[in-house]
């Protein structure tokens, strides 16, 4: 049912892998979760401040190593980036006192659509979900106008300086993107009129889950995001996994570092040479999970395509058509999370009986 909290570690663990009472499948059927979970250190890393203030081999070697992440993975982490730590756990605290308050104190954002700029629930999109995942969240847009949950009091401007700060970072990246694409580092952004981008914090907490044969539980399902780059950091617990080569890899972050993940946006105007990476967040154990993501995108009127440069002259190879933002978040957000599925919208379809 919309609107919805988990119960939570003081609340009996409803059963799983059934039919619950509400007529949900409940958290997960963990077969799903599959075993090929491996825990390596293979995650490309990036210092931003070599990237950005480097001298220019090393700036040069560093765009390099990007553009590998880009295409290679999809995700990395990003260290040395400046945003302050006590902002990032400020951020963290003042959404873990909202997912405490009383329930009514949450009901008005409760019962949101996916393009309401506030948004508080459970699972991905309840309505559509079928099966119940183990998270609750908080979503909202934050720039081109901060929109933000009266309580917790401070969150406003905790959440002002937090989505600044990071869209600072994430535009930069922008840039370096662009470069590792043979790009000027201004092109990516002018294509996608990044300058008045559109951005939206979410606040994702899973509750302890100890339920299940096996005591692991999906928090969200396999995805990647709509937007065009995300960052992310979490509470010290793990739970995100990251498909790479075929197999799922836990992301253990180094101290401080972000990860960042690459959207369906910039598979679109890259024309598919980086690709929106697949990952999903696990939960299992007496621990609280949260993480806290950042994303920016293009401005929701915006109509995302490959930039030309990245296209042959005669249109082979043209991956994807031009589609409005706005309609392909309101697609990926209003359906079942279902992998990657909502980029269908924008792949062209080849006529492939022609060839023959
Ligand atoms: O909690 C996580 O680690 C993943 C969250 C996520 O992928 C999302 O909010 O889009
Ligand atoms: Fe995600």
């Amino acid at each position: 049912m919309a609107g919805t909290s988990l119960r939570h570690s003081t609340d009996p663990i409803p059963c799983t892998n059934g039919e619950h009472n509400d007529g949900h499948e409940y958290a997960l059927p963990s077969s799903d979760i599959g075993t090929c979970c491996r825990d390596d250190d293979g995650i490309p890393v990036v210092d931003f401040d070599v990237l950005v203030n480097g001298a220019a081999d090393q700036r040069a070697q560093a765009i390099r190593e990007l553009g590998r992440a880009c295409e290679d993975w999809g995700f990395f982490m990003v260290i040395n980036h400046g945003v302050p730590e006590e902002l990032k756990e400020a951020m963290m605290e003042t959404c873990k006192g909202l997912f405490g308050l009383p329930e009514d104190e949450k009901a008005e954002h409760q019962e949101a659509g996916p393009m309401d700029p506030i948004r508080i629930g459970t699972g991905f999109f309840s309505v559509v979900d079928g099966v119940r995942y183990w998270r609750d969240y908080l979503k909202m847009f934050t720039h081109p106008e901060l929109h933000c949950p009266a309580k917790p009091a401070k969150l406003r401007d905790v959440a002002a300086e937090y989505s600044a700060k990071t869209r600072c970072l994430l535009l930069q990246l922008a840039k370096a993107i662009s470069e590792s694409l043979g790009l000027d580092g201004g092109r990516i952004s002018e294509a996608m009129g990044l300058d008045s981008c559109f951005q939206i914090l979410v606040a994702n907490h899973y509750p302890p889950y100890t339920g299940g044969p096996d005591g692991v539980g999906m928090g969200l399902p396999a995805h990647s995001d709509h937007g065009f780059l995300t960052l992310l950091f979490q509470n010290g617990v793990d739970g995100l996994q990251v498909e790479h080569d075929g197999r799922w890899h836990l992301a253990k972050p180094l101290p401080g570092a972000f990860f960042v993940i690459a959207g369906d946006q910039l598979e679109i105007v890259s024309n598919g040479r980086y690709k929106g990476v697949l990952h999903r967040a696990v939960v299992g154990g007496e621990r609280a999970r949260m993480s806290m993501v950042s994303m920016i995108s293009p401005c929701l009127d915006t109509v995302v395509e490959p930039v030309p440069e990245l296209v042959a002259p005669d249109g082979q190879g043209l991956e994807f058509r031009g589609v409005r933002y706005r309609d392909y978040m309101e697609h990926q957000q209003s359906n079942k999370l279902d992998g990657k599925a909502a980029l269908d919208i924008a792949r062209v379809q080849r006529d492939t009986t022609r060839a023959r």
